[in-house]
């Protein structure tokens, strides 16, 4: 047992094999990566095991994340889990509470910040990955942070934005099974290994939603955000869902089978607002709270 707490960024004392585990350093820059331009170009083969990118024959089930070790112990015999369980879980908590030291140490002057969410796989040529730059370029415009996963893809396009038009642009990345850097618009950068930890981040430190076209982890982040505003733990935050034509099916089904069934209130549903325009994003988020400029 370690009696240092480890940093995030550090050896990691509970299990020796997360020091290989591809760690970019915090508030580090991206190595030049532009994500979504690798979107399946090259000749190497690129295959997806839920958002995992693998090139080649990369095998996901051989790499572990710490979010996985801690969470995922369905390799291990029952006599190795409850082992672990009781050996090394509890100063998993050093490092979790060093997670959010660092977390909450770097994000302390952040203000009038929206956090945006967006696909990890959208292409830079796309019309979408468009609408993210100008997302983050309307952000900037009005004063606020942007705040993203610091991936590719449409969080690489909201952060470009930001850049692009002079405002700050964060990115809180994810240790992920395979190496990945925060894309190189992020100007302030930080990488954590458990999604808990930086998810508590996009809320602390932001007081709006953007949600873009986006898959499991969008519809993640998205849902854990209404619920949060739903059940009041946060207040006036907007969330606002860019690309109506691509989240139609989503609120036509809410409507119909959440409300319909009592699953939700109509009210509920008024936390969500449904645009094409950057503009009305814009009205929508201006009408929430103070412009900082
Ligand atoms: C799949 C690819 C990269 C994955 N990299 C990610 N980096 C940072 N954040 C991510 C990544 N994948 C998902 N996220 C988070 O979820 C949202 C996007 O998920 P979706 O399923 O693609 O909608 C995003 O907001 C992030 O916070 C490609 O190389």
């Amino acid at each position: 047992m370690s009696s240092t707490p480890p940093g995030p960024d550090g050896p990691d004392p509970i299990d020796p094999a997360a020091e290989s585990g591809g760690q970019s350093p915090a508030g580090s820059r991206g190595s030049g990566q532009t994500g979504s331009g690798q979107n399946g170009s090259g000749s190497e083969s690129v295959r997806y095991v839920g958002a995992t990118r693998l090139r080649g024959d990369a095998d996901a089930s051989a790499e572990l994340t710490t979010d996985r070790r801690f969470l995922d112990a369905t390799d291990l015999s029952d006599a190795e889990r409850k082992a672990n369980r009781r050996a090394r879980d509890p100063w998993r908590v050093l490092r979790i509470q060093s997670e959010f030291v660092a977390g909450f140490d770097a994000l302390t002057d952040v203000s009038h910040a929206v956090t945006v969410f967006g696909s990890a796989r959208t292409d830079v040529d796309s019309a979408e990955y468009d609408l993210g730059v100008r997302v983050g370029a309307a952000l900037a415009g009005i004063g606020r942070a942007v705040i993203t996963g610091g991936g590719p893809g449409l969080m690489e396009a909201a952060n470009r934005g930001a850049c692009e038009a002079g405002g700050v642009s964060i990115g809180l990345g994810i240790e992920l099974p395979f190496e990945q850097t925060l894309n190189e618009w992020v100007t302030l950068g930080i990488n954590f290994r458990y999604f808990f930890v930086r998810k508590t981040m996009f809320v602390k430190y932001s007081q709006a939603f953007v949600c873009l076209p986006g898959g499991f982890g969008s519809l993640d982040e998205l849902f854990e955000c209404l619920t949060l505003v739903q059940t009041r733990k946060i207040t006036r935050f907007p969330i606002v869902l860019m690309g109506v034509d691509y989240w139609s099916g989503l609120l036509d089904w809410m409507r119909d089978r959440l409300v319909g069934t009592g699953k939700i209130a109509p009210s509920d549903l008024d936390l969500i607002s449904v645009t094409d325009s950057v503009e009305e994003m814009v009205e929508i988020i201006t009408a929430h709270g103070p412009v900082a400029l």
